[in-house]
């Protein structure tokens, strides 16, 4: 009797596991709506008239606020001043808001000739309202994590964060395959319609975590050692950044992310130019990546849990990234087979390199600054995921227009992918050298990065 009054709601399995699916469904709404728009790259050409730049633009301007204005900076300072329920809340409420802003602009300026800034206000508007989006999915993405340490604690706690990436990764998969049918059954928009809907969806879905967590910090002396701990403080920044292993973690991160979710954006449209894979579904093989790391990023967890290996596994990685780019950038293979099993290889890669990466920063860095460092390596990474997808659609927009089509009264570019693929290749190589040297800092430095996480 007693030992039950003393459980905390974190000690029942159903409650904590309960929790941690209501959040992750936020979040899988935030990854749906964050991929939804990628695979109308073509019909928003020809439907609006947005060139491949400032498709690049929008498709950058995610990352915008988040590098130029440090959103994810003081995203972490507020998360450490009011709390998670706090800024949970404030994270869904700007994703919505953001969405709606991106949504008013398709529908009621889409295909405008207004400018403003210099830019079509069309695009413009919803470059705005995917920057506001994209502060609130990263600052959403530390608060979930912040959430899993806070109620696994002492409990399945690698098991929890994988399975909260592997459930964000079923949106992304979902808002590939479905863009394109659904736009041409519908209306452009109504996949982004669906995105908003289901992000009001994961803020009723959030606020119900509010009430939960307010339960559990009811609950008798909670254990917060994840809370002081877990504090956001510029002497800890100080420490992060002085250590070589967070450089070579941060350099790595942002190479490898910068060669799948920005290539992912473009991926569509290379599955239908150059191997001429139709139009319905060449969204789902430009998603097969995050479907594979749905199922594989688990299973690779697990496995350097038990045998170690990470610093090797992320340069195995990056090796099958530089040889995925590397094939894509050949001009004479037009075979749509190879261009799926790419995509398979991809998927491998995408789930070894983060399996072992996030769990390596937790070796480096002391619990009391790894919030810091993740919040550090978000940043950083958030600069490729801002200046990748501008730069391969100005390279597109100016270097590799092959030609014209007109599908349905609606006149599209053709493009001819070589050149913005090369680009990948070297990030990938890059990625492998960073890996190398990650490899090498490990044995000078000790980081225990090759040893197994589990105790036999
Ligand atoms: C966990 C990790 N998340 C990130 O890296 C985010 N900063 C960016 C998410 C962008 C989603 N298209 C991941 O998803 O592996």
């Amino acid at each position: 009797m007693n030992q039950t009054s003393n459980q905390k709601l974190n000690d029942k399995t159903w409650a904590r596991w309960s929790a941690l699916f209501v959040v992750a469904f936020t979040m899988m709404a935030a990854y749906y709506v964050n991929d939804i728009m990628a695979p109308l790259k073509s019909m928003l050409e020809g439907e609006l008239h947005w060139t491949s730049g400032e498709f690049g633009f929008f498709t950058g301007a995610y990352s915008f606020l988040n590098v130029f204005l440090l959103m994810l900076i003081w995203g972490g300072l507020i998360l450490d001043k009011f709390g998670i329920r706090f800024t949970g809340m404030l994270s869904a409420i700007l994703m919505v808001g953001g969405t709606i802003c991106e949504y008013a602009a398709i529908t009621r300026f889409g295909g405008t000739e207004e400018m403003l800034f210099g830019y079509k206000l069309d695009v413009f508007m919803a470059s705005a309202g995917y920057s506001v989006f994209g502060v609130g999915a990263e600052v959403a993405g530390i608060t979930v994590t912040k959430i899993i340490a806070k109620w696994f604690h002492g409990k399945e706690m690698a098991l929890a964060m994988g399975v909260q990436v592997a459930l964000a990764r079923v949106g992304s998969q979902v808002a590939y395959a479905v863009a394109i049918p659904v736009a041409k059954n519908w209306h452009l928009d109504t996949p982004l319609l669906i995105g908003a809907i289901l992000l009001v969806g994961g803020l009723v879905s959030f606020l119900c975590f509010t009430f939960m967590d307010r339960k559990l910090d009811r609950q008798v002396t909670i254990d917060t050692s994840c809370g002081d701990d877990e504090k956001f403080s510029f002497k800890d920044v100080v420490a992060v950044v002085s250590n070589p292993g967070f450089w070579l973690i941060a350099l790595l991160c942002v190479l490898f992310y910068s060669c799948v979710f920005p290539f992912q954006k473009f991926a569509t449209e290379l599955m239908v130019t150059k191997y001429n894979v139709s139009e319905d579904i060449a969204g789902t093989f430009a998603g097969l990546p995050a479907l594979g790391a749905l199922f594989l990023t688990p299973v690779f967890g697990g496995m350097i849990d038990r045998r170690g290996k990470a610093a090797s596994i992320m340069m195995l990685g990056a090796f099958m990234l530089i040889c995925v780019h590397a094939i894509y950038a050949i001009p004479f293979i037009h075979a749509s087979w190879v261009a799926i099993i790419l995509m398979i290889i991809l998927g491998i890669a995408f789930s070894l390199v983060p399996s072992a990466m996030w769990p390596s920063v937790a070796k480096i860095f002391p619990v009391k600054q790894l919030g810091t460092a993740y919040a550090l390596i978000f940043f950083i990474q958030n600069i490729g995921l801002w200046g990748i997808p501008a730069l391969i659609g100005s390279v597109l927009e100016n270097y590799c227009i092959t030609g014209q089509e007109v599908v349905n009264g609606k006149t599209t570019n053709l493009y001819d992918y070589t050149l913005p693929m090369c680009i990948f290749t070297g990030i990938a190589i890059l990625s492998l050298l960073v890996a190398f040297l990650l490899k090498s800092a490990d044995k000078q430095y000790g980081y225990g990065l090759e040893k197994a996480n589990l105790k036999k």
